[in-house]
């Protein structure tokens, strides 16, 4: 037979085969898988046990390729198959482990030796192939490692899995479940999981549990399962039933994964914001927090208390806890030895006390706590994103004990969505004061202020009772912030806003209403009351106090209204305080004063007449007439002074006198001289280009004038523009300039001289007339104050004044000009002394321009 004949046929050669070696072929034949291959790849033959392995007859396998037993498409066994005929061509064997498939398309793995046989010119003439069958050794191994893979990941997942028989008795338990339960399978087997791990499990839910196994369907269940040492877990349990072909639950395999985390944030989270969203009270929000807490843990009494930024503890919540416990501990500070909650607080950690009668740490509330039972109390501080402890979250417990696994993944959970509720309450409130608080003094800003107002007038109203309302102005604020800077600005506002405040009622409001202005109202006040309480702010206010390096004493001006006498609401009553405050500026400053009729008729007045004026500069309805000066020695016109006329088309002339002071207060004033300048520069140019010798034009401009400082560039484009020379113009300036003690005063001052104009000072004698002052402004003139020269005749100071001012003007070499002459005698008086110029009635009044040209015509031809 061609099978049987291969071995021998192979070993056998010219030589016979000697009878040893025969029966190892025979040995061979019977225990290995034997194949022949032709040079191309071909069988030749094959052994019985090969035919039989693969399912073959000898005929159907002779001439058929090796393919024919090689798993087809699978890259590395082409691979492989290649390797092994390259090898073999090459004249060397080839052993390895293969994979062959067998007629039916069972795998069939071969430990295999492939031998080549060459012929004398070294080709490939045979192979024989000797293989033996370890399938069945792969198979298993195979197996093995499955199991090794199926067990590392049973036993090395984070879930617990049981196995039950079919009577629900356990058999079998992961080693996740003993991390997660400490149960040994030892200790369980046979027991019923649900009613080991759930023991407060509903019947229902067994029940249902049951009716799926049956059907074959898996269960799924969250509940709070208990460890074997007393710890919760919030778990997800899936049911998997597995059932025989007839459809008998033989086995369940339940698969049980920790969800404590997820649960709590559901439950917490969720509801939490939901309550944030609804906008719901901080306070509510935690008594929700902490009953939720209490309900998930009946065991602790949980408690939120607010940490302000002095670091002073308020409660928030704590629906469990008496109230009078509450109540004790509320504005504790945070420290170190301030109980659990302070000290966390303090720390910026968590603080566990599992004693409270016996920890130091206690030793000041011990036994407030004893006498409400409480033994233990673990505290952690809530902490806002910003870093900040902005409150505490504490459990306190009936018994000595700490905070368990459960605690903490509760408190982590909560104080997360403490902090957020904390963080945006403050948010809130900040948003709050912003709206309703002036944020440099704290205190209620306008729209608060009214509010208030509003409420105490209807009280008052309800009780038929007085209300007095205090308008307060500071006195010289802009110059403490202009000389002092912003910063001392600043600082006096707050001390003001702290001394208006220090022993106010509690119905009293305090309230800044803007810049320097600040207001009280007094509920339940009469004016014999209210003038206590505004000699009070007054004396208050003014008590000296220290910021920086210098004292200062802050005096104000109030005036007050009452209700209902001066009005029955709030902007009434403020408006008729800011007039009474106004009067009392006007008269003594530091003062205070009542509304009164007067003054309200005053005020309007005086309202009526700042709303004239606004509208006569802007119509140019103002004129200036001009006063000539003249040289003492010769008569020579020195200028002309321009001063401003306000005719009122019903109210007739108005005095410079009244208006003046009016444009500076309603800050008219900057326009007012701006009209003034360019109007005298286009009259000067006028007469020039009528050949009128008006030598020079003195114009006043108020010291608020110089705080534009653009002056300097608007008076070059006016000298330019009227082709004048800089010297022609005079700008009469008064010491005030140099008291208002805006810095950018003196520099514009400069500016101005730098142009060439000149500057007179006026007034000269009546202010602090302090010779330094005349040092540092660039005056070339003085003008003696026409006070001086009313009394000159008959008066003996008078005339030491004026000689005295004469002499500094020579000392210093300027011009002096006495104004307001209006005699002779005093024009001797003044030759005698050596002034220069005058300038008064005795020469002529302030005139209209044309009429001005009359009189210097008149003189000419006089002359
Ligand atoms: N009793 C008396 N008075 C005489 C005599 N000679 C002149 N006067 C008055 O004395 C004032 C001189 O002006 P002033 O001291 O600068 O005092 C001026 C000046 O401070 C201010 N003023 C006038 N026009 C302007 C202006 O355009 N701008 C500014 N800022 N202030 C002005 O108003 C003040 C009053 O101006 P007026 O009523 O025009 O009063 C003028 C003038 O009419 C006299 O012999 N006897």
């Amino acid at each position: 037979m061609r099978e049987i004949s291969l071995a021998a046929g192979h070993l056998s050669g010219t030589t016979p085969t000697p009878p040893e070696i025969q029966h190892h072929v025979e040995a061979i034949d019977r225990a290995m898988l034997l194949a022949r291959f032709s040079a191309e790849g071909r069988f030749l033959g094959a052994n019985r046990l090969f035919l039989d392995r693969f399912g073959y007859d000898l005929a159907e396998i002779v001439d058929a390729p090796h393919e024919l037993v090689c798993p087809p498409s699978r890259p590395e066994a082409h691979q492989q198959h290649i390797e092994l005929w390259r090898t073999l061509r090459a004249g060397k064997h080839w052993a390895g482990l293969v994979e062959r498939v067998a007629r039916d398309g069972r795998s069939v793995w071969l430990e295999a030796t492939y031998a080549p046989r060459m012929d004398e010119h070294g080709h490939l003439q045979s192979v024989l192939a000797v293989s033996s069958d370890v399938s069945l050794r792969v198979e298993h191994e195979r197996v093995q490692s499955k199991r090794l893979w199926q067990s590392l990941v049973v036993d090395e997942t984070d879930s617990a899995v049981i196995v039950t028989d079919g009577a629900w008795r356990i058999v079998y338990v992961n080693a996740g479940f003993v991390r997660m339960f400490g149960y040994q399978l030892e200790e369980i087997h046979g027991r019923r999981p649900i009613a080991l791990l759930v023991p407060n499990v509903k019947p229902a839910v067994i029940e249902e549990a049951l009716q799926c196994a049956n059907a074959g369907r898996p269960f799924k269940l969250e509940e709070l399962t208990w460890a074997k040492d007393g710890q919760r877990f919030w778990n997800k349990l899936i049911i998997n039933p597995v059932r025989d072909a007839h459809g008998t639950l033989v086995n369940t395999v339940s698969v049980v994964t920790d969800i404590t985390e997820a649960k709590m944030h559901e439950i917490i989270h969720h509801r939490g914001l939901d309550a944030m969203a609804r906008e719901i009270p901080v306070v509510d929000l935690m008594t929700m927090i902490c009953q939720e807490v209490e309900r998930i843990s009946p065991e602790v009494v949980a408690s939120i208390l607010a940490v302000d930024e002095n670091n002073t503890l308020h409660a928030l919540a704590a629906p469990s806890l008496p109230e009078r416990f509450s109540v004790a501990l509320e504005g504790m500070p945070s420290g170190p030895q301030e109980g659990s909650c302070g000290t966390a607080a303090w720390r910026h950690e968590e603080v566990v006390v599992t004693d409270i009668e016996h920890d130091p740490l206690w030793t000041r509330y011990a036994a407030l706590a004893a006498s409400f039972g409480l033994k233990a109390c673990w505290s952690t501080p809530i902490i806002s994103s910003k870093g900040q402890v902005v409150g505490t979250f504490a459990f306190y417990y009936r018994e000595k004990r700490g905070p368990d696994e459960f605690h903490r993944r509760l408190v982590s959970v909560c104080v997360n969505l403490c902090a957020l509720a904390l963080e945006r309450e403050a948010a809130r409130e900040q948003i709050r004061k912003l709206a309703f608080y002036d944020s440099l003094t704290g205190l209620p800003n306008r729209s608060l202020l009214l509010a208030k107002a509003e409420q105490a007038i209807a009280g008052a109203a309800r009780d038929r009772t007085q209300l007095a309302v205090l308008f307060i102005d500071l006195d010289r604020f802009k110059q403490i912030n202009d000389t002092l800077g912003h910063t001392v600005g600043d600082e006096v506002l707050r001390l003001a806003a702290q001394r208006l405040s220090e022993g106010r009622r509690g119905s009293d409001i305090v309230g800044r209403l803007a810049g320097d202005e600040f207001v009280l109202v007094l509920p339940q006040c009469d004016a014999r009351r209210v003038a206590d309480v505004a000699e009070q702010i007054l004396q208050g206010l003014g008590r000296p106090h220290r910021i920086g390096d210098a004292t200062h004493v802050i005096s104000a001006s109030v005036g007050i209204s009452l209700y209902p006498g001066n009005g029955e609401d709030i902007e009434t009553l403020l408006r008729r305080a800011d007039i009474a405050m106004y009067e009392a500026k006007a008269g003594n400053r530091g003062s205070y004063s009542f509304f009164s009729n007067e003054m309200n008729l005053r005020a309007q007045e005086r309202l009526a007449l700042e709303n004239a004026l606004r509208e006569a500069i802007e119509q140019q309805q103002l004129r200036l007439h001009y006063q000539p000066q003249v040289m003492v020695e010769d008569g020579r016109l020195y200028g002309v002074e321009a001063l401003a006329r306000w005719h009122h088309p019903v109210l007739g002339e108005i005095s410079p006198a009244r208006f003046i002071p009016l444009a500076e207060e309603s800050g008219l004033i900057g326009n007012l001289g701006l009209w003034v300048l360019e109007e005298a520069c286009r009259q000067l140019a006028d007469w020039q280009s009528r050949g009128i010798a008006v030598p020079s034009v003195a114009v006043n401009l108020s010291p608020t004038s110089f705080h534009n400082v653009e002056l300097p560039d608007i008076i070059s484009a006016l000298l330019a523009r009227y082709q004048l020379e800089p010297a022609r113009l005079m700008l009469e300036i008064t010491e005030n300039v140099l008291i208002d003690g805006n810095a950018a005063t003196l520099d514009t001052i400069q500016e101005v001289h730098a142009l060439g104009v000149k500057l007179s000072m006026d007034d000269f004698g009546t202010g602090y007339s302090s010779l330094s002052y005349l040092r540092r402004l660039p005056v070339s003139e003085l003008k003696l104050d026409k006070s001086f020269v009313h009394d000159l005749a008959h008066d003996q100071t008078a005339q030491a004044l004026s000689e005295a001012v004469i002499r500094i003007g020579e000392s210093l070499n300027l011009v002096v000009v006495a104004e307001g002459v209006e005699d002779e005698k005093q024009l001797k008086l003044l030759r005698q002394q050596g002034f220069h110029v005058i300038q008064g009635f005795y020469l002529a009044k302030p005139l209209p321009a044309p009429m001005l040209e009359g009189w210097l015509q008149k003189r000419t031809a006089n002359v």
